[in-house]
């Protein structure tokens, strides 16, 4: 089985993966970190040193790799869906979720955030502000689902995660809920 998480810098791709990926005891892989351990150094020093379009034909290739043995749950960087062919290899090969959320509610995660290259500017609202006009339409094609994730916690999350895919029959029903820690 193989679920996909989508969503802009903070809608919680990486955090809700992991723990989605241990309740189903599925690997959980996040794609920033396959392209981190490929470079050797971070996205940030990467992106400052190279640009964007090169980090985003890694990207590219990342995803290509992954969708060629689909498994797991896979946490996306928040652009991936910037290049029609990551949306294609997303859709095609994996459940893809769009974790959606307001850019007000990510400006509250983020706003003390310094890994995040894309926000690392003098209005931080304002740039999540475009990043969702311009994204969200791109997050709803490539997706099977949304979950609006405003108000509940990660734990929360999870447990709405799993019972739409419980519903859709993409996996078996039953799973014990997860704890609400958070
Ligand atoms: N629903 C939530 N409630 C509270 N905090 C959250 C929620 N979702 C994410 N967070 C917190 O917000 C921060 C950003 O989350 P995370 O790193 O998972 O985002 P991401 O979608 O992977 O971002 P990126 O695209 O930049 O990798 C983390 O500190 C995470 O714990
Ligand atoms: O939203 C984006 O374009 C990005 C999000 C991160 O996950 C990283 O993939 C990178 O910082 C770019
Ligand atoms: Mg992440």
């Amino acid at each position: 089985m193989a679920i996909a998480l989508v969503g802009l810098p903070g809608a919680g791709k990486s955090a809700v993966g992991r723990r989605l990926g241990a309740r189903l005891d599925l690997p959980f892989v996040d794609t920033d970190h396959v392209i981190e351990q490929r470079i050797g150094c971070s996205i940030r020093d990467y992106f400052e040193r190279e640009g964007e379009i090169a980090f985003r034909d890694l990207e590219q290739a990342a995803i290509a790799d992954l969708a060629a043995q689909p498994h797991g749950v896979l946490a996306t960087g928040g652009g991936a869906v910037l290049r029609e062919a990551n949306r294609q290899q997303l859709r095609d090969h994996f459940h893809v979720i769009y974790l959606r959320s307001s850019p007000e509610d990510l400006f509250r995660r983020l706003r003390h955030d310094v890994k995040r290259p894309l926000l690392q500017v003098a209005d931080p609202l304002g740039r999540l502000r475009e990043l969702h006009d311009a994204r969200d339409p791109l997050y709803r094609e490539t997706a099977h689902e949304v979950v609006d994730t405003g108000r509940p916690s990660i734990a929360m999350l999870v447990n709405i995660i799993v019972m739409q895919l419980e519903l859709a029959g993409i996996v078996a029903a039953g799973t014990p809920p997860e704890e609400p820690s958070d």
